[in-house]
C-alpha cells in the first residue's frame, strides 16, 4: 500500500515555518526509570524554553498512552510501537518549527536509535535521567515498584522487564546529586547553541 501514496511538496518548508518562529527545531528525549524525574525535569525545562519564547510541545505519558496510544502494552514489541509512534509524532511537530520534549522510559536503545533515524541526528539531544532504581524505588510515586515486587505487573521495567540505558547520551542526570534547578541549568546550556 505504502508505495502508492506519493508525497506532495507543499509550498511552505519547514525551513520557513522554522524562520517565521525564530527557533531552530529539535527534539530533547527523556529517558530512564519509572520516578528517574524525567517528567519533572521535562517540564521544569518546558516552562523556562516558554519564558524565553520559545514554542515547545511536551509528550509524556498522560497525553499519549492515554490516547494516541491507548492500544498499546509493555510488551517489548507495544514499547517499540509506543516510541515509533511518538517519534513520527515528534518529527512532524519538529516539520511544524516546534521544540519538542518527550518523556518516555523508552528502554531499547534500538528503539531509541530509531527515534534518531526519524527525526533526524542533528535534531535530537538524549538525556538520560541515570537515577538509580533504589532512589526510584525508595520514591515509588505512583506505587508501581511496590505492584511490580509483589508480582502484580509482570513486565516492569527495572524489576522483571530490562533497561538498556545509553552508552553515550548528549546529557546525563543522576537526581540524587543533581536539583531539578541544575539539571534545567546543564540542559538550557547544552540546547542554548541549537535552538
Ligand atoms: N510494565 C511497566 N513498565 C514501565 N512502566 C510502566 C509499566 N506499567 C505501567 N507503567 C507506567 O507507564 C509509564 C511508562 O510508559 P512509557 O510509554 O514511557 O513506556 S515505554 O517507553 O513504552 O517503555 C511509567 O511512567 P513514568 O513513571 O512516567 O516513567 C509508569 O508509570
Ligand atoms: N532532582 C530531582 N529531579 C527530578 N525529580 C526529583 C528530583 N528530586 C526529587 N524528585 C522527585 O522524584 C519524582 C520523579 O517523578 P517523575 O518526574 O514523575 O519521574 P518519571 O517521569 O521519570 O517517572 C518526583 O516526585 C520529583 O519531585
Amino acid at each position: 500500500m505504502e508505495e502508492n501514496v506519493i508525497r506532495h511538496d507543499f509550498s511552505i518548508s519547514k525551513i520557513q515555518r522554522s524562520e517565521l518562529k525564530k527557533q531552530k527545531p529539535m527534539l530533547l528525549w527523556f529517558t530512564g526509570l519509572s520516578g528517574s524525574g524525567k517528567s519533572t525535569i521535562a517540564d521544569a525545562v518546558e516552562m523556562a524554553l516558554f519564558e524565553r519564547g520559545i514554542h515547545t510541545y511536551l509528550l509524556d505519558g498522560d497525553n499519549v498512552r492515554k490516547g494516541l496510544n491507548n492500544n498499546l502494552s509493555f510488551s517489548p514489541e507495544d514499547r517499540t510501537e509506543n516510541i515509533r509512534r511518538i517519534a513520527e509524532v515528534a518529527n512532524l511537530m519538529i516539520d511544524a518549527g516546534l521544540v519538542v520534549l518527550a518523556s518516555f522510559v523508552s528502554p531499547y536503545r534500538e528503539d531509541r536509535e530509531n527515534v534518531k533515524r526519524i527525526v533526524g541526528y542533528n535534531n535530537f539531544v538524549e538525556v538520560f535521567v541515570n537515577t538509580p532504581i533504589e532512589e526510584c524505588e525508595k520514591r515509588d510515586t505512583k506505587g508501581l515498584y511496590a505492584k511490580a515486587r509483589a508480582g502484580e505487573i509482570k513486565n516492569f521495567t527495572g524489576v522483571n522487564a530490562p533497561y538498556e540505558a545509553p552508552m553515550i547520551p548528549d546529557i546525563e542526570i543522576d537526581t540524587t546529586v543533581v536539583s531539578v534547578d541544575e539539571a534545567v541549568l546543564v540542559i538550557m546550556g547544552v540546547i542554548a547553541k541549537k535552538i
